[in-house]
């Protein structure tokens, strides 16, 4: 096999009709890696794993392979480095198995010169797939599990540097599932760069090293499946209650469903969050966990806490990314908050582009909604200044005005539902 290839999906928009069904997907596998992508029915993974196959131009952005974008590739070179296992799809005609697995030859093929490693690699990735006794057997004849199996078969007939799956494991019976997710983890050890769509979080916790969650056509949440797979991420984008373990025996993921959430979780926000660049992480999981609906904002785009909030299903007032905060935004952040029961100001940098963010809970402040100062970063809320003072004399101004610092976000928690935060922290102490 020839180089490792990484892929790079930029900004990639896809629409069937007139309407976006991705709406600019980024991400990036390494060379080597393996990708699960996983997410609702709807959600737009086909359509990702159809655009990276360029089976679909995208209507903006572009997707990179080895750093080209595919469309410039030579369609037999890319047949040759990529190949695809995809769901369903077999010629018309009624080939054998064999016949079907070597028509993964055929980048190789040239007219006057056969293709001389082709009957070794069909035969070895037969066998390696379990599928060799199989060889004579018609297609039409084979079981759902059976042809899916073929299909890797012959993708590894085509000895390619990347292999794009779309829920390869559907058709197949538990020994079958893991004879073909070794087969393809052996794959990616090789080196072979993997991106798989499937349905199954455990199968995506257990092989892939990076998971991205979509969600009508955007990507809620990316990491490794610990991080991907959290609870609270797969209860605001599947709807469905899990509990996440680890296995004592191979020490992967285990996520199991325990229910759907409690319907009355929803409603209107009480808690308006400030914050940015992760700062209302740990609230808004609270939040989230305790059923207390809030809003945040001005966030960015592409901000870690707008990801989380969007995920979460929370209304976010959205600025655009790297831009000061609007006086549009600055004015839906003021109405935000001053609907709230109470204003957080979350732990965060305060530089030229957000300190409108501190005027906005000020002016909470002044029309009557308590506000708090989440003291729980890293600095406790000390050497966050990047305006040259006009924070530190915002925060100062809302002290004085009466909002209360809070040691963590289980104080938030207490203010608001002073039954559930009890215990965890000792109560919010009013400063001067
Ligand atoms: N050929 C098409 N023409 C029009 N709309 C399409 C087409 N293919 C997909 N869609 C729509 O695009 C959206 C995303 O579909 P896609 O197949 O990518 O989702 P998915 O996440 O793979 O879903 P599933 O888990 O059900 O396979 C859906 O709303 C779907 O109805």
């Amino acid at each position: 096999m020839g180089s490792r290839l990484a892929i790079e999906v930029r900004g990639v928009r896809i629409a069937y009709g007139t309407a976006d069904v991705l709406h600019g997907v980024t991400l990036e596998v390494p060379a080597g890696g393996f990708l699960a992508v996983v997410g609702p029915n709807g959600s737009g993974k086909s359509t990702l794993l159809r655009a990276v196959a360029r089976a679909l131009k995208p209507r903006a952005g572009a997707v990179l392979l080895d750093g080209r974008d595919v469309g410039s590739w030579d369609s037999r070179e890319f047949a040759r480095e990529v190949a695809v296992v995809p769901q369903h799809g077999e010629p018309a005609f009624d080939y054998t198995a064999r016949e079907l697995v070597a028509m993964g030859r055929t980048p190789y093929e040239r007219r006057f010169t056969p293709d001389a490693g082709g009957r070794e690699a069909v035969e070895g990735a037969m066998r390696r797939v379990g599928v060799w006794e199989l060889r004579d057997r018609p297609a039409s004849t084979l079981s759902g599990g059976e042809r899916q199996l073929v299909r890797l078969a012959r993708a590894l007939a085509q000895q390619p540097e990347v292999l794009l799956l779309d829920e390869p494991t559907n058709h197949l019976d538990i020994r079958h599932q893991v004879t073909f997710m070794e087969v393809l983890k052996g794959l990616n050890r090789g080196g072979v760069t993997v991106l798989m769509v499937v349905h199954d979080l455990n199968l995506a916790a257990r092989y892939a090293d990076r998971v991205i969650v979509m969600r009508e056509g955007e990507i809620s949440a990316a990491g490794p499946p610990s991080a991907a797979l959290n609870p609270a991420v797969v209860r605001a984008v599947f709807g469905a209650e899990v509990e996440v373990s680890v296995s004592p025996r191979t020490g992967a993921l285990n996520v199991q469903t325990v229910g759907v959430p409690d319907p009355g979780a929803g409603g209107e926000p009480r808690v308006h969050l400030v914050c940015g660049g992760g700062s209302g992480a740990a609230l808004m999981r609270r939040l989230y966990e305790e059923g207390i609906p809030f809003s945040a904002g001005v966030v960015n785009a592409g901000d870690t806490d707008h990801a989380l909030a969007r995920a979460l299903g929370a209304p976010v007032v959205e600025g655009a990314p790297y831009s000061p905060v609007s006086d549009e935004a600055h004015a839906a952040n003021v109405a935000a908050a001053e609907r709230a029961e109470l204003v957080a100001v979350c732990d965060m940098p305060v530089g030229p582009g957000n300190l409108r963010n501190l005027q906005a809970a000020l002016e909470a402040l002044d029309a009557g909604v308590p506000v708090v100062l989440l003291r729980d970063g890293p600095h406790h809320g000390e050497k966050r200044d990047y305006t040259g003072g006009a924070a530190t004399e915002l925060a100062r101004r809302l002290k004085s005005g009466g909002a209360r610092v809070v040691e963590s976000a289980d104080g938030v928690v207490r203010l608001l539902a002073p039954d559930r935060g009890a215990g965890r922290e000792p109560a919010a102490r009013r400063t001067s």
